[in-house]
């Protein structure tokens, strides 16, 4: 199972049910050979949920291809089983926030709000009915950062730290993304509260998680493997 990311590849190898290799690599050479070195074996099938770029994918399905890996490319559907999905144009919902949701629902059947702190930051609701309500998509930390550094003069690209009220220009850029990132995923909560008529929980993924986490008001349960648990639930059931 491959979830492609905008900026990683992140991948689960499935044997008789079992999770046997997890790892995540770049989009280079290199990357692949992490990949086949982590536990790809020949005529496995791969499933996969991809975001990035047609670069990205001509060239995944071209190394897998010479890897002789078939591959099966996902989309994001109307329904599947109990999680209805709300977009106008279904399909158009990108396939790894597809995936989230499902696993989510799979892990409860409570409302909940899916995260995931990646290359964007997307905050998706879904209520107790199983249905997929909206979500935003926000730039991630690293797309923020790079868009400060574009648009200013005087904003150098130094590391800086969490401060509650910063006092220095690298900490004070780390801060705000940081309060940017999360006053979008509690706005959501609380959207999600009125609409569920109680506090939903909250299921955070990505690789920016663990910045984000510390700074929630909420109570969140970090699933690094969210996406990857949506393929598997996918690919296992009968309902797609
Ligand atoms: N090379 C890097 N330089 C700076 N920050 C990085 C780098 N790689 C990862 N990050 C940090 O990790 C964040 C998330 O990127 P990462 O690739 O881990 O997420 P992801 O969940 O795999 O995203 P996607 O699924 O969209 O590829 C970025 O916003 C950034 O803060
Ligand atoms: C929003 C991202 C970039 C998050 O990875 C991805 O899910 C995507 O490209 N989605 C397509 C557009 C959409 O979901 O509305
Ligand atoms: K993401």
């Amino acid at each position: 199972m491959l979830d492609a990311g905008n900026s990683t590849l992140k991948w689960a190898v499935v044997e008789d049910g079992r999770w046997s290799a997890t790892g995540r690599a770049d989009y280079t050479d290199d990357g692949f050979r992490a990949f086949l070195e982590g536990g790809a074996r020949r005529d496995m099938r791969c499933i996969i949920a991809s975001v990035t770029r047609a670069e990205h994918e001509r060239r995944l399905a071209a190394q897998l291809a010479a890897a002789r890996l078939e591959a099966t490319w996902l989309k994001a559907t109307a329904t599947f089983g109990e999680v209805t999905n709300g977009y106008a144009t279904p399909e158009n919902l990108g396939v790894d926030r597809w995936m989230a949701l499902i696993a989510a629902r799979q892990r409860t059947r409570e409302a909940v709000l899916v995260v995931s702190a990646g290359t964007a930051l997307t905050v998706d609701a879904l209520t107790a009915t199983g249905t997929f309500v909206g979500g935003v998509i926000v730039p991630g930390a690293r797309l923020m950062r790079q868009a400060l550094q574009a648009g200013t003069a005087r904003l150098d690209d130094v590391e800086g730290s969490w401060q509650a009220f910063p006092r220095r220009t690298a900490d004070a850029v780390h801060s705000g993304i940081v309060a940017a990132l999360c006053g979008a995923i509690e706005q959501q909560r609380a959207r999600l509260a009125a609409l569920a008529g109680a506090g939903p929980r909250c299921f955070l993924t990505g690789g920016d998680a663990s910045l984000l986490a510390p700074h929630l008001t909420l109570a969140v349960d970090q699933v690094p493997e969210l996406v990857l648990e949506g393929i598997e639930r996918v690919t296992r059931g009968d309902d797609y």
